[in-house]
């Protein structure tokens, strides 16, 4: 197994090039390929996530595998159903693990056909393509927003376009709205009808020329950064757009609780300390789960204790990153507490820490990057199997020794 460990640096001036948000690239490059393109969009991001969706998509293989990207599974699985062939669509042990029958019964009800080749439920699917029948459907809503978005994306290719019905609580909202956006930058005539109603004309796709914005997920552990630096931190992220579509921009307002101040200035923002901060923080992250590591671990760093809602997604995302939350923040001696399967709150309990902390990363990108600006806090941290972050953020180590991080391989 492979570790590293990290040491803080004094002082933090640093630009940094963001990759570009994996959310987009893979609608862009779905919806790309139903315009009938030739061109592929600007600025694609190198991460694993993009990488498999541009493989798949180019080489259309007899077997696809997505290797750990929801996006990829998901949007490929309705992609496909559409498409003319038969392809076997699997993962790493971890996505075959990942719930995906709302989405396939979903499928099933329009007339696709689909097959489970291990696991009824999951992951490996045998899809043959063709044109789908029906146009209307009901699901819940309250699983996976990608399961919306992968069915939203082939509603322009149905003869009669698409009307879905959401049941129950709407999680991750906000992809659900870049969805509707991405698809009307490409001329299709998609919204939302009511609350829990949406509906697609059947109008094709044009191809457009498509540049892709940098992810404000993963801005948010430059925040981290620059929350918990003990000294003087300035980071300046190019390439985050003004009126953003993506819902983690709401890191921005978020960290102004937590003492970083956001300067914008065209499509560059310039991230500073305030050294103000709130006594406690609560937050429902149902619209941003994948934002809830990054202040997990810079409140219990700052001392904040916090209540967190609306998290029962991240027991099916990467790993189940509440149990993960839990066991290595106890190492860094902070004593967590999950209730009602969708909360996690720290009430200020400390415990003793490890004596030189290692965090596990479970196969899980954010636990990596969530964890290792906590560096800062400590005079080292080690972090195992440092590479996951090549899912939506393979630079993020050179980025650390950029601004000034010392990474050494154990
Ligand atoms: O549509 C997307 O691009 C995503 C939706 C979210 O998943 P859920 O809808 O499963 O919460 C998010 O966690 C994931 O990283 C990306
Ligand atoms: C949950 C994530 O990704 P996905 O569901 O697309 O694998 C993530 O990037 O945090």
């Amino acid at each position: 197994m492979k570790c590293i460990e990290i040491t803080p640096p004094a002082d933090i001036q640093t630009c940094i090039q963001l990759p570009s948000s994996k959310s987009i690239c893979n609608r862009a490059l779905i919806i790309n390929a139903l315009a009938g393109s030739t061109c592929r969009p600007e600025n694609l991001s190198d991460c694993d996530d993009t990488r498999v969706m541009i493989e798949a998509l180019t080489h259309m293989p007899e077997t696809i595998d997505i290797m750990a990207a929801g996006t990829a599974m998901r949007f490929l699985t309705a992609y496909l159903s559409v498409t003319p062939g038969t392809h076997v669509l699997t993962g790493t042990e971890r996505m075959r693990q990942r719930p995906i029958k709302i989405l396939v019964d979903a499928l099933r009800s329009l007339g696709a056909q689909i097959e489970y080749t291990e696991n009824e439920g999951y992951p490996p699917l045998k899809i043959t393509g063709k044109a789908l029948e029906r146009h209307s459907l009901c699901l819940p809503g309250n699983v996976s927003s990608q399961y919306i978005s992968a069915l939203l994306m082939i509603g322009p290719m149905l003869a009669h376009g698409l009307n879905l019905e959401l049941e129950g609580e709407i999680i991750s909202r906000p992809y659900i709205n870049l969805t509707l956006k991405v698809m009307k930058d490409f001329g299709a005539k998609a919204e939302w009808t009511s609350d829990h109603t949406l509906q697609v004309a059947p109008q094709p796709y044009h191809p457009v020329p498509y540049y892709v914005e940098s992810d404000w997920s993963a801005a948010s552990y430059w925040y981290e950064i620059v929350a918990l630096s003990k000294h003087e931190a300035v980071v300046t992220l190019p390439g985050l757009f003004a009126q953003s579509p993506q819902g983690d921009a709401k890191v921005a307002e978020l960290f102004e609780q937590l003492g970083v101040c956001t300067q914008r200035e065209g499509n560059s923002v310039t991230l500073k300390q305030t050294h103000t901060h709130t006594d406690r923080m609560e937050y429902n992250f149902v619209n941003q789960p994948d934002l809830a590591q990054t202040f997990v671990v810079t409140c219990a760093m700052l001392g904040i204790p916090f209540r967190f809602s609306g998290l029962q997604s991240l027991k099916i995302k990467e790993t189940d990153r509440m149990a993960a939350l839990i066991a290595e923040m106890r190492k860094l001696g902070y004593v967590l507490e999950e209730s009602e399967g969708s909360v996690l709150s720290w009430n200020g309990t400390r415990c003793a820490p490890d004596e030189s902390p290692a965090i596990d990363t479970y196969e899980d990108h954010r636990m990596a990057m969530a964890f290792a600006p906590a560096a800062l806090c400590n005079s080292a941290l080690r972090i195992r199997n440092p590479h996951v972050v090549s899912k939506s953020y393979p630079r993020f180590w050179e980025d650390l020794l950029t601004a000034g991080f010392r990474i050494t391989q154990l």
